[in-house]
């Protein structure tokens, strides 16, 4: 337990390094106060409503939004990267048919590595060409896992269509309605980046052993799949089939507090007044509910909301929303964290040359709290 520390210096010890300022940053500024966010300047509702995830991903690399032909060199430069080897595609094939798509997702991440043949990577320039080429082929790797799940042969990405077009024609062989991909475009949006959060973190303590950008991601999406942080998305999914109903949404609570269970999909460590992301990604998930014509999951949303408001005065957080806005996409749970992986690749990889750029070795402090010295006899 924490407080059988013996130590001088326990009182300086910040658990979970809650509160602790390590490093400044440009690329995006978190506001708990004003439960704001920024990404380069620009208030991430605005790029939600306004932008494609290109010209955000574009930003969030070159601190700037593109122009019309920087867009389009950008985008051609996207299009024409996404496919992936055969080889890769015989390794995925071999994956257990049971595992979790972030292990593949992984995996597929340290296969790519493999196939680069820049192994001079310890410069910015390299790092963004490889962040460039992640951005491009993670879609193709999830939804040749998605396809693979359902016993589908895989469709090709065709460089004629946008990023979101393009994944849900790898995935469904078909690009739905306008409206459903914006809302997928919105969560791509609002997933791409949130400061230091455990995952960035993760990747940024990664990179600063000289490390290389394909090790630091791979570590990263460790990080993600854990459901106190990405993997929350799947595991709202999960809690709102168990609950089925707004009916049973308060016996379910009742039940799970008195077990003392987090409630996923709620609380955060920076935001204690609301998440800045929730508001445009409600308004995705309640639009992905009216195109679907499926009012199961909202009622459950709206109540289990204002219960943990009034019981226990904590707000959900993006992955709330974001959880059943995926499923009405048509998206199998298990790949609700990969597509977070999708988004967050663009944020992580800005960090990530970021700290290239201006590194210091991450290295803390730990209170030793073991056995005294003894010696052999
Ligand atoms: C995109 C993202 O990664 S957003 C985060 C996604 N994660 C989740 O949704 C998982 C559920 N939430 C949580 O586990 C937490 O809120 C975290 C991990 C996000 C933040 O954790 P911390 O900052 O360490 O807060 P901590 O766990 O200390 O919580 C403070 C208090 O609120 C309670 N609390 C926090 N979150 C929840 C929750 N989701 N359900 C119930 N109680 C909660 C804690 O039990 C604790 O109560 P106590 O003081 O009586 O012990
Ligand atoms: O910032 C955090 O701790 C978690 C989070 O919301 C994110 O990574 O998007």
């Amino acid at each position: 337990m924490m407080n059988t520390m013996h130590s001088s210096n326990q009182d300086d010890i910040k658990y979970g390094l809650a509160g602790v300022m390590v490093d400044t940053t440009s690329v995006s500024k978190v506001m708990q106060e004003i439960n704001s966010l920024t990404y380069r300047g620009y208030p991430v509702q605005e790029l939600a409503q306004q932008c494609s995830f290109e010209q955000v991903a574009y930003l969030l690399w070159y601190g700037e939004l593109p122009d019309a032909s920087q867009l389009q060199a950008f985008g051609l430069q996207q299009r024409h990267q996404r496919d992936i080897s055969r080889t890769l595609i015989g390794h995925l094939q071999k994956f257990p048919d049971g595992a979790h798509p972030m292990d593949s997702l992984r995996t597929a991440v340290s296969l790519l590595a493999l196939e680069d043949a820049d192994t001079d990577d310890n410069h910015s320039a390299a790092s963004q060409t490889k962040a460039l080429k992640l951005f491009a082929r993670l879609p193709t790797i999830v939804a040749t896992l998605f396809r693979q799940r359902h016993g589908l042969e895989r469709i090709a990405p065709d460089p004629q269509l946008s990023y979101a077009d393009n994944f849900f024609y790898m995935c469904f062989g078909e690009v739905p309605e306008p409206a459903v991909v914006r809302c997928f475009e919105q969560s791509m949006i609002l997933y791409a980046e949130h400061s230091f959060n455990a995952s960035t973190f993760t990747g940024r303590v990664v990179m600063s052993t000289e490390s290389d950008i394909y090790s630091a991601v791979t570590a990263a999406i460790g990080a993600l799949k854990g459901p106190l942080h990405g993997g929350a998305n799947e595991a709202v999914m999960h809690n709102m089939l168990e609950i089925g109903c707004v009916d049973q949404v308060d016996d379910w609570l009742a039940g799970k507090l008195a077990d003392n269970e987090k409630i996923m999909g709620f609380g955060h460590r920076v935001y204690r007044h609301g998440d800045s992301r929730v508001p445009s990604m409600k308004a995705a998930f309640l639009t992905m509910a009216k195109l679907k014509n499926d009012q199961t999951w909202a009622p459950i949303y709206s109540r289990l909301e204002q219960q943990m408001l009034q019981q226990k005065h904590i707000y959900p957080n993006l992955d709330f929303p974001a959880g059943p806005a995926y499923y009405l996409m048509g998206f199998d749970i298990d790949f609700f964290t990969p597509l977070f992986v999708m988004a967050r690749v663009t944020g992580w990889t800005a960090h990530f040359i970021e700290q290239q750029h201006n590194n210091r070795l991450i290295r803390p402090l730990s209170a030793y709290n073991g056995k005294a010295e003894r010696h052999l006899s």
